[in-house]
């Protein structure tokens, strides 16, 4: 790495931010590579792989068609999304193993032939375990999650992506990612009271908005890092997907040291040091922007409900609970995901619970605690917090995502029914943990989640208020305290990971053709060459579509790995601009009004291609290519915007739909639902807009200019069909 960078400085002769200095130094070509920032296509070699249950199915099964005997690169499964939420922990991972025998036997089996390491169901969040056994500073990783960046608590530069980029990995194919900007964050002061890293994040979301980091990695340094811990570092990164980020990642100091120390990779922690030079910005270093925050003066925020970027400090949330009517009845509080589920965490959440207790009172609302890893909560365990948390009224959930990706059994509220919930997570999104579009989720650090499930309401404000102890007597909360590390070292608790085995040519991997969950995948068709002309719009989408809009996960992850049957849920949540309402769409062809789904698969029997029309941000959050790939088979060609979110617009490309953005956007509000347009995909160039041609129901056609970010080798993937097929015609080559 060190080679390449000095190859690189040689060419541009200017400071590196640290994040310049992950990327060139990962570099195919250091010497010929085109850089510059925010244009290029940097084509790398990422160190690692990383991919969870929900998306590894479909990564696996385009990795297959590569025909290759195993992965080119140091790659791990990660089973944490598909354990539903219901009764505690130990019984939901036993139901989930039992509900999921066929997908995870798959994923094993899977991974065993191609030697890929396999964390079991139980193990852990893929991000927490990746912190723990495989990040490292200097790094950089991808992952088929959106929540990969955690790794920059690290030092890592780890990016979120769809399985077809991880397949290009797996696949020794080098993986291409624009050059991103770089945003800069500086920091002051020192964390101190109830302000926890979480309020980092939840702060700098504020200010960049959900799509102000989108094209950017965001980089924080300045004398307040060293105030932080590592995986409070992890959690600031992690939560970095919410702004849009390609990742968020800080330079390598002695905290990251005494968390490789603690998680036995001292030798990689003695190593960096010898590089602490490199592992850093560079003095003079430019920043696309510029962002200072005195940590001493930051206040715990609560963001929500409905986006992670509506931030309220502390000081105002009573306010603004009364103001715009949300429900002030705390129903449940949840502390946990890949976010906010570290020692640190779950010490700080304790030493709330047992100051409470002290006082003889507990959880007035339902409250969850879910470990990040089968390590911290052994650990936790050992050294009493996990006890604390339950005498105070917790529910401990297995080591997995749960409620954050709504596998979760929620029984105390009914559907449509306004409530609001507040959780350590990163998104909040309409409906996601409970399918409920009337849950108000709120997200916010683990400490201000105890506050408020003790006090039972939005209402309070534990830097202020008092509460009244069992005898009556008001009492104020001590600020948190806790320790970034366990003292007597991790317990490693239960052994959950498969390593692969050294023969594996003969270890073969069966999917069922009857099977419900799991379909090999067809080729999608090459492009037939010519223009699309007098489509009809199958939704035009009014306001945020994010992948939970586009294809919700929750019960919809049992099919994340049958493509036909995962694409009944496609867009059922995007809200309709023709009525406002969530999959309920006219069907031009017959004049009826149905489901999304049901509309498209009718279209495609007639043979009919349809676009979709969106607004800002479309693709916002998740990596799961299903949202690109349910269009891509249910016969949609084009996905017509204002802007995209990264991973998604990408994903878009990989499947051979054509993402576009109208250059004018002004031209969405113009364009309506029952139009009809033509798509000239023949005017398809580099840096060549395209032209839509508006068919109005009734008035005169129109044009609208529209814009793509195309290079010459993804218009291959378009006119092949999708960019496993390029793959597939290189190989014959
Ligand atoms: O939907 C998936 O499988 C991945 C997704 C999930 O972890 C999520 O938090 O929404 N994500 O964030 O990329
Ligand atoms: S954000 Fe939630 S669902 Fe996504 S990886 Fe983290 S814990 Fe799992």
């Amino acid at each position: 790495m060190s080679e390449n960078l000095s190859v690189v400085r040689s060419r541009l002769n200017r400071p590196l931010t640290y994040a310049e200095k992950i990327l060139y130094s990962h570099l195919d070509d250091p010497h010929g590579q085109d850089i510059e920032r925010g244009k290029s296509y940097l084509k790398l070699r990422p160190d690692r792989v990383a991919c969870q249950d929900a998306t590894a199915q479909m990564a696996i099964l385009q990795f297959m068609s590569a025909n290759m005997p195993s992965v080119a690169t140091p790659t791990t499964v990660h089973c944490d999304h598909l354990i539903e939420a219901q009764i505690g922990g130990e019984k939901d991972l036993a139901r989930a193993q039992d509900i999921n025998k066929e997908v995870y036997d798959f994923l094993s089996s899977s991974c065993a032939k191609y030697n890929i390491g396999f964390w079991r169901p139980g193990s852990g969040i893929i991000h927490q375990i990746v912190l723990e056994n495989y990040a490292f500073p200097g790094g950089l990783m991808i992952g088929t999650d959106s929540h990969t960046p955690n790794a920059g608590g690290l030092g890592m530069c780890a990016i979120g992506v769809g399985g077809a980029d991880a397949v290009d990995v797996m696949a020794n194919l080098p993986w291409e990612l624009k050059a991103p900007k770089v945003i800069g964050v500086r920091l002051t002061g020192a964390l101190s009271g109830w302000t926890a890293p979480k309020d980092i994040i939840l702060k700098v979301a504020g200010i960049l908005t959900v799509k102000g980091g989108t094209g950017a990695i965001v980089e924080y340094f300045g004398p307040g890092v060293d105030s932080i811990s590592s995986t409070g570092m992890g959690t600031i990164a992690n939560m970095g997907a919410e702004i849009g980020a390609t990742t968020s990642l800080f330079p390598f100091n002695e905290r990251m040291y005494d968390y490789l120390a603690a998680t036995k990779r001292k030798s990689i922690g003695d190593f960096a040091r010898t590089y602490a030079a490199e592992l850093h910005e560079d003095e003079g270093a430019q920043y696309d922007q510029l962002i200072e925050l005195n940590l001493s003066e930051l206040e715990p925020h609560i963001n929500g409900p409905f986006t992670p970027d509506l931030a309220t400090p502390i000081s105002k949330f009573k306010e603004a609970v009364s103001a715009n009517k949300w429900p002030e009845e705390l129903k449940v509080g949840l502390i946990g995901s890949c976010t906010n589920s570290s020692y640190e965490d779950m010490s700080r959440a304790a030493s709330i619970a047992r100051d409470a207790l002290d006082h003889g009172v507990k959880a007035k609302s339902m409250f969850t605690v879910t470990p990040g890893s089968e390590q911290i909560r052994a650990t936790i365990a050992r050294d009493g917090q996990l006890q604390t948390l339950e005498e105070f009224g917790g529910m401990v959930l297995a080591n997995a995502c749960g409620p954050c990706i709504g596998q979760w059994d929620r029984r105390d509220v009914k559907k449509g029914e306004a409530n609001s919930i507040l959780s350590s997570y990163n998104r909040n999104f309409t409906g996601r943990n409970d399918a409920n579009p009337a849950t108000h989720s709120f997200v916010t650090s683990p400490d201000l989640v105890v506050a408020l499930t003790l006090a039972g309401t939005l209402n309070f404000n534990p830097l202020t208020d008092t509460l009244k102890d069992k005898d009556g007597n008001e009492f104020k909360l001590s600020a948190p305290t806790g320790a970034g590390l366990p003292a007597n070292g991790y317990d490693p608790g239960q052994d959950t990971y498969q390593a692969p085995p050294a023969d594996r040519a003969s270890i073969s991997v069966a999917v069922s053709p009857e099977s419900e969950r799991l379909q090999i995948l067809a080729g999608f068709q090459a492009w037939d060459g010519k223009d699309a002309t007098d489509i009809p719009i199958l939704i035009k989408t009014k306001g945020k579509t994010t992948t939970d809009h586009i294809s919700m996960a929750g019960p919809w992850l049992k099919y994340r790995g049958h493509l036909d049957n995962i694409s009944n849920n496609m867009l059922i949540g995007a809200i309709n601009a023709a009525n406002g309402e969530a999959n309920k769409v006219k069907n031009f062809a017959t004049g009826e009004v149905g489901a999304v789904p049901a509309t498209a698969r009718d279209y495609k029997k007639k043979g009919i291609q349809w676009v979709v029309v969106g607004d800002w941000n479309y693709g916002e959050g998740s990596s799961r290519e299903h949202a690109a790939l349910e269009p891509r088979h249910l016969g949609g060609i084009a996905i017509i915007t204002r802007s995209f979110a990264r991973i998604h617009e990408t994903n878009l490309k990989k499947q051979g739909m054509l993402p576009l953005t109208f250059a004018d956007p002004a031209d969405y509000d113009k364009i309506n639902p029952d139009d009809k347009v033509d798509v000239m995909c023949t005017q398809l160039a580099v840096g060549k807009p395209l032209t839509l041609r508006v068919h109005p129901k009734d008035g005169k056609v129109w044009e609208a200019k529209l814009q793509h970010t195309f290079n010459e080798s993804q218009i291959d993937w378009y006119k092949d069909g999708s960019a496993l097929n390029t793959m597939a015609r290189h190989a014959e080559e």
